[in-house]
C-alpha cells in the first residue's frame, strides 16, 4: 500500500477558497500592489497556489531537543501533527519514534545514524535546528531521498559574543575569582591577569563564526591571525597564516571554529600544545572531538596553557541534569578540578535571538520542502527551486522524482510525462543522488496516480512525489 511518503492525494484546500501565501517561497517576490495597480493598470494579481502533498494533518512531525516555540508555531499553523519533546532520545526510543515520522527536527545531540535512519521508512526530511549537521549521516540520507536542512548562520553571532566574553574572562581569571568569592574567599590579585588589548587572537576555521569573531576582536584592540583550509578574504586587518603551526606559535589566544570531520578530530593534541606559547589560552566552542582533552589537562597542569574555555565535549548528556562526571567522559572530574577553566554546557548558540531565528528559518525550509518540494538550503540534496504554480493554472501538478544519478533516467521520466505538457523542468545532481522537479499541465485527477506509479516503478527511483 502506498504511504504518505509516496502517494499524493489532492488537497482539501486547493479549490477556490482563500489561501495563506505565507508558505510560498515566491511570496517575497510579489510586491504589494500599488494604488495605481489597484486602479486597474493590471487586472489581477498572480496568486501562488498552495500545493499540498496530502491532507496536512497526516504529516507527523517529531521535534526533539526543545526546538524553539517559533518553529513549532510555523509547523502547527500548517496543520501538521507536531510532537514536541524537550530532550534528545536514547537510540532505542528514537528508533521506535522515528518509524512513524515524516519529518524529524533535532539539534546537535540527536544522532541520526544509518542504523536509526534505516528504520525511518516514512521519513521525508530532517530539520537540524542548529548549524552543525555532523550528527546526521548525510550520505545515507541523500541516497534514500531524505532531505536535510539546517540554519547555517543564525547563531554565529551568539557564539562569537560568547568567545569574546571568554577571552576576557580567561585573561582576568574571572571564573576563579567568582568561584572563590562564592565560597567566601577574598583573593585580590593582579599576577598573570592581563588586558586583551594588543594580544593576538588565533582563529582556527574562518567561516561564519570565525570571521564574525575576527571583527569583534579587532574592535577590542586585538590583532587577529587565522588559519583555514580555504584561502579566505580577511576581515579588517586580520591576516591568514599558511598552517596551523604558524598560528599556534604566534597566538596568545587560540580559538577553534572548525566543523567535526575526520581531519579535525584531535586537531589540538600534545604536539599542538607544545607549539603554543607558554601561558597562552585555548577556547573550543566548535565540537568536542576537536580537542584531545587529556592532552589539554596535561598542558594546563604543566603551565603551558594558562587557561581554557570549553563549550563542547566528546560526550554530552541528552538532557539537563547532574550528568557531567567521569561516567560521561572518563576525564570529567580531572577537568573540573583545574584552575582557570570555564566549562559551559554547549550554550554557544543558546540565546533567545538565535533560537527564535533558527526556529523560523528551519521550519520555513521544512514547509517549503513538504508542500512544494523546494530544496533550497538543503545540505545533502541538490538545490532545486521553481516558481510557484498559480491559481490561474488549474489542472497543473508538480512532479518530484528523486533518483539514482545514472544515465538514461531523464529519457524514461519524460516518456512518462509525455502525455502532458511539461511547463517547466529542472534536474540537478549531487554525488549519487539526482533531483528532478517538473510542473506539468493538462493533468486530470485520475492521471495523478498513474504518473506516480509509473515513475515509482522505474529502477532508478528513490522517492516519487506528485503535488497538486
Ligand atoms: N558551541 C556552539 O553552540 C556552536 C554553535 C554553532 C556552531 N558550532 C560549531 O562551530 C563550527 C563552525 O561553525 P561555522 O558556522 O563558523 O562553520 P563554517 O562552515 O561557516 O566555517 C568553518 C570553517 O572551518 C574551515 N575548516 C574546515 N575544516 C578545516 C580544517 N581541517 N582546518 C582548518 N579549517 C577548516 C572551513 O573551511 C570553514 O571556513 C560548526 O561546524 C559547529 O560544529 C558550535
Ligand atoms: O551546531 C550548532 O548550531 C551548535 O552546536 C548549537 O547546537 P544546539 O542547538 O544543540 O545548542
Amino acid at each position: 500500500m502506498a504511504t504518505a511518503r509516496d502517494i499524493i492525494a489532492p488537497s482539501r484546500n486547493t479549490g477556490t477558497v482563500s489561501y495563506s501565501l505565507s508558505v510560498s517561497p515566491t511570496t517575497t517576490f510579489h510586491s504589494p500592489p500599488s494604488k495605481s495597480f489597484m486602479a486597474g493598470a493590471i487586472p489581477h494579481r498572480v496568486v501562488p497556489k498552495q500545493l499540498k502533498p496530502f491532507n496536512t494533518e497526516d504529516i507527523k512531525i517529531l521535534l526533539l531537543e526543545n526546538v524553539n516555540q517559533t518553529g513549532r508555531d510555523v509547523l502547527t499553523a500548517q496543520g501538521y501533527q507536531v510532537e514536541f519533546l524537550k530532550t534528545s532520545l536514547p537510540e532505542g526510543q528514537l528508533i521506535e519514534k522515528i518509524r512513524d515520522a515524516h519529518v524529524i527536527g533535532i539539534r546537535s545531540k540527536t544522532k541520526l545514524t544509518d542504523k536509526v535512519l534505516r528504520e525511518a521508512k516514512n521519513l521525508l526530511v530532517i530539520g537540524c535546528f542548529c548549524i552543525g549537521t555532523n550528527q546526521v549521516d548525510l550520505d545515507y540520507a541523500a541516497k534514500h531521498g531524505i532531505a536535510v536542512f539546517n540554519s547555517p548562520f543564525a547563531n554565529s553571532r551568539s557564539v562569537a559574543e560568547l568567545v569574546i566574553a571568554e577571552i576576557i574572562a580567561l585573561a582576568r581569571q574571572l571564573g576563579d575569582r567568582s568561584n572563590e568569592l562564592h565560597r567566601g574567599i577574598w583573593n585580590k590579585v593582579s599576577a598573570k591577569c592581563w588586558e586583551i588589548r594588543g594580544k593576538t587572537l588565533g582563529i582556527v576555521g574562518y567561516g561564519h563564526i570565525g570571521s564574525q569573531l575576527s571583527v569583534l576582536a579587532e574592535a577590542m584592540g586585538m590583532s587577529v591571525i587565522y588559519y583555514d583550509i580555504l584561502t579566505l578574504m580577511a576581515m579588517g586587518s586580520a591576516k591568514q597564516v599558511p598552517n596551523l603551526d604558524a598560528l599556534l606559535q604566534d597566538a596568545d589566544f587560540v580559538t577553534l571554529h572548525v566543523p567535526e570531520t575526520p581531519e579535525t578530530k584531535d586537531m589540538i593534541s600534545t604536539k599542538q600544545f607544545e607549539k603554543m606559547k607558554t601561558g597562552s589560552y585555548l577556547i573550543n566552542a566548535s565540537r568536542g572531538t576537536v580537542v584531545d582533552i587529556p592532552a589539554l589537562i596535561e598542558a594546563m597542569r604543566s603551565g603551558k596553557v594558562a587557561g581554557a574555555a570549553l563549550d563542547v565535549y566528546p560526550n554530552e548528556p541528552a538532557a539537563n541534569g547532574n550528568y557531567f562526571n567521569s561516567q560521561l567522559n572518563q576525564w570529567g572530574e580531572e577537568l573540573t578540578s583545574l584552575s582557570n577553566i570555564i566549562l559551559t554546557p554547549h550554550i554557544g548558540g543558546s540565546t533567545e535571538e538565535a533560537q527564535r531565528a533558527i526556529g523560523v528559518e528551519v521550519s520555513d525550509a521544512l514547509v517549503r520542502y513538504i508542500n512544494q518540494g523546494i530544496t533550497l538550503g538543503s545540505v545533502n540534496l541538490p538545490e532545486v527551486t521553481m516558481r510557484s504554480i498559480t491559481l490561474d493554472e488549474p489542472n497543473h501538478a508538480r512532479v518530484i522524482y528523486i533518483h539514482r544519478n545514472v544515465p538514461g533516467v531523464l529519457r524514461k521520466v519524460n516518456e512518462i510525462l509525455a502525455e502532458h505538457n511539461v511547463d517547466k523542468q529542472i534536474s540537478d545532481s549531487k554525488g549519487d543522488t539526482a533531483y528532478l522537479m517538473a510542473d506539468i499541465s493538462d493533468v486530470k485527477t485520475d492521471d495523478i496516480k498513474k504518473i506516480h506509479d509509473s515513475l515509482d516503478s522505474l529502477p532508478s527511483r528513490i522517492v516519487t512525489r506528485v503535488l497538486y
